[in-house]
């Protein structure tokens, strides 16, 4: 089954922060953004959650065993040490995309994200103990086959980040638009996803998707778990057997 819990992080009133009292320093905002984007991190990934930065004013967390009080005491601890604060939306549904469509309307029914009246909003409700199995979250970790062979070593580095971006942008949208999952590129050229169970023929027409669109293969390794680090970690050692068997689909399919 897939129980995903989704918490959509959105920063306070940012756009006009950004300019207030006059526009700041991109590196400024830049290094604020990766700091606390990797601040998130470390701390859902102590509850064994993953964060995805996505836009950076808005990022998207799987939160499956992170409770209220979790939630918020990252608010507190970003509000004690950050120039902004956030909201944080959590949403729970039989696929990712619901998920996270009820994590974003318990923010959007608190106020606009550009609303200086609306600050810090906790909405939504975390799956309870006994909502939870031991495969509630799935994730698809895609890589592309010998990106370092066929971009890296061949193209300029610009050129092989727009292949790279193009081949995302394909996956990311076959995967929410048919299939209900979310996807995030994580560096390099992979991609995590966020999955409801899918089988192996689902897979592998992603995959035959992306390469027609965008004329780039993949491979996919699936894992399933409690949390978002069990799952992950289970999709990476599938990836690996891709590798050695040389095959495109493998894990929990
Ligand atoms: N975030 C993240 N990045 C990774 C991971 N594995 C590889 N990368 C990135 O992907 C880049 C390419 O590495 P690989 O995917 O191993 O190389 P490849 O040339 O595509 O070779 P094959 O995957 O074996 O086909 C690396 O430079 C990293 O940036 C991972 O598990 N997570």
């Amino acid at each position: 089954m897939t129980n995903a819990q989704i918490t959509l992080v959105q920063l306070d009133n940012y756009g006009p922060w950004t300019v207030t009292p006059e526009p700041r320093r991109e590196a400024d905002l830049q290094t604020m953004q990766s700091r606390l984007f990797a601040d998130l991190s470390q701390f859902f990934g102590t509850r064994d959650g993953y964060v995805f930065f996505t836009r950076f004013d808005n990022m998207i967390a799987v939160t499956n065993g992170a409770d209220l009080e979790d939630h918020a005491r990252v608010q507190e601890s970003i509000r004690n040490r950050y120039p902004v604060t956030v909201s944080l939306g959590i949403g729970t549904g039989a696929s990712p995309t619901d998920a996270l469509v009820d994590a974003t309307a318990h923010l959007q029914a608190a106020g606009s994200a550009q609303d200086a009246e609306r600050r810090e909003v906790l909405g939504g409700q975390p799956l309870a103990d006994d909502e939870r199995a031991d495969d509630d979250v799935h994730i698809a970790h895609f890589d592309v086959n010998d990106a370092t062979g066929k971009y890296t070593d061949e193209l300029d580095a610009f050129s092989t980040f727009v292949r790279i971006e193009q081949g995302y942008a394909s996956l990311m949208r076959v995967l929410h638009d048919e299939y209900g999952g979310l996807g995030f590129f994580v560096g390099g050229d992979n991609v995590v996803a966020i999955v409801p169970e899918l089988d192996r023929a689902a897979y592998e027409a992603v995959i035959e998707h992306v390469r027609a669109e965008a004329d780039m293969s993949l491979k996919v390794g699936v894992g399933s778990g409690h949390t978002a680090t069990d799952a992950g970690l289970a999709a990476k050692h599938a990836l690996e057997r891709c590798r050695e068997d040389g095959t495109i689909v493998e894990g929990d399919v």
